[in-house]
């Protein structure tokens, strides 16, 4: 067994999950950027309250803090007089308390239904817990790994594509929204992988981000990144991300993902669908970056995606909640923290295994037919 499980391989203040077996630290983004905190997760049920306090998220990265904080408890049991049904049934309820945590990112009851699969065919080779122990954490820290990796690919796809949809060779502007980089992975990101990809290529000129009201992620975490890495960046309101589009100053817009149902509809960060609205007016190419397992092919429309409401304390309170209350006691709010884009808005949807896009005048995408032709497991919601 790897006694220290090399991630990215260097120590960098934008490693949102640090790992070694039996040891889990998440980085407290609650406290970006002023301040670096990593908190110990020792077990599952405190993997739970991380990933639905915010202290980590992202939908990649929420389902390696959670299938990693199950790992560690795992790792940490110490000799047990289980049977191997003991093992299993204990995986398997931790598994579904994780999931609940949050409920719209697919990733994360995606990672669940494979360590499933992982402890069950463990079953079926081995008939000690201990075996089936070691094969979950093994799985686990194959996710950590493997993410990092798909997530360079999904940035070297995109560039290319993006570049050879332009007119422009260099100098590209390009928009986005939320936090979709390393603070959202376990490394390099989904969309701001591709900006950082145009970035290393010579080819961007701006990267503007949207504050991302009310949890600012844009403000707080893509800026932080964007600083960190010296990529040219500029932070707008999201009440200005239309103006911007019309003075000409957008060469594409490129979001992250939750949730991307059968038919391209996708589920992200609210004010997302304003800026594909935006992006649709303006003749602005408009792309989702995402790894597939985003994807949930059980959903055949956007429709039926659940979206998570957070506390009116984002809005009444500055800072996400953290800060002084800046609305009246007693107003109501809503506060649904995703949105979802028809398809119909989306141009292409940027994956590691290449560039889906629509066939013919068709309006959706072929997402199973893309997926098929890989002869990938087919995702579909977790059957835990
Ligand atoms: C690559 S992260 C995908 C997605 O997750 C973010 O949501 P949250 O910060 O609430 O976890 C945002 O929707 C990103 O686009």
């Amino acid at each position: 067994m790897a006694s220290e499980l090399k991630q990215n391989g260097e120590e960098n203040t934008l490693q949102s999950i640090r790992y070694s077996r039996g040891r889990l630290q998440l980085l407290d983004q609650r406290k970006l950027p002023h301040d670096s905190v990593y908190i110990d997760i020792q077990d599952s049920t405190a993997g739970w309250h991380a990933i639905h306090d915010m202290v980590v998220r992202g939908a990649p990265a929420i389902a390696i803090s959670a299938a990693l904080s199950l790992a560690v408890e795992v790792a940490n049991l110490g000799s047990v007089d289980w049977s191997v049904n003991d093992a299993i049934s204990f995986l398997q309820k931790r598994l579904e308390f994780l999931v609940s945590s949050r409920p719209t990112a697919v990733n994360l009851s995606d990672a669940a239904t494979k360590l499933n699969d992982v402890v069950l065919k463990a079953t079926n080779d081995m008939s000690k817990p201990e075996a089936i122990f070691q094969a979950y954490v093994e799985a686990a820290e194959g996710m950590l790994i493997d993410d990092i990796d798909t997530n360079k690919a999904i940035g070297s796809n995109g560039a290319k594509f993006i570049l050879s949809q332009t007119q422009k060779c260099h100098n590209l502007h390009v928009l986005t929204h939320c936090n979709t980089g390393s603070l959202a992975t376990a490394g390099y990101g989904t969309a701001l992988g591709v900006i950082r990809a145009l970035h290393s290529e010579g080819l961007l000129e701006t990267a503007f981000c949207t504050e991302t009201r009310p949890y600012n992620q844009g403000s707080r975490l893509t800026a932080y990144e964007l600083i960190h890495d010296h990529i040219p960046a500029v932070l707008i309101a999201d009440s200005a991300a239309a103006a911007l589009q019309k003075s000409g100053r957008v060469d594409a817009i490129i979001v992250g993902a939750d949730r991307i149902a059968e038919n391209g509809d996708t589920a992200n960060k609210i004010g997302t669908y304003n800026l594909a609205l935006s992006a649709f007016h303006h003749g602005i190419p408009f792309y989702v970056a995402a790894p597939l397992t985003s994807v949930d092919l059980s959903l055949s429309s956007g429709e039926q995606i659940i979206i998570e409401e957070r506390s009116p304390k984002e809005l009444t309170h500055a800072l996400g909640g953290q800060g002084q209350q800046v609305a009246p006691s007693g107003i109501s709010v809503w506060n649904p923290a995703f949105d979802v884009t028809p398809a119909n808005l989306i141009t292409a949807i940027i994956t590691e295994k290449g560039v889906i896009t629509k066939k013919d005048s068709s309006t959706t995408f072929d997402i199973k037919g893309f997926v098929e032709s890989f002869a990938l497991p087919l995702t579909n919601e977790t059957n835990i």
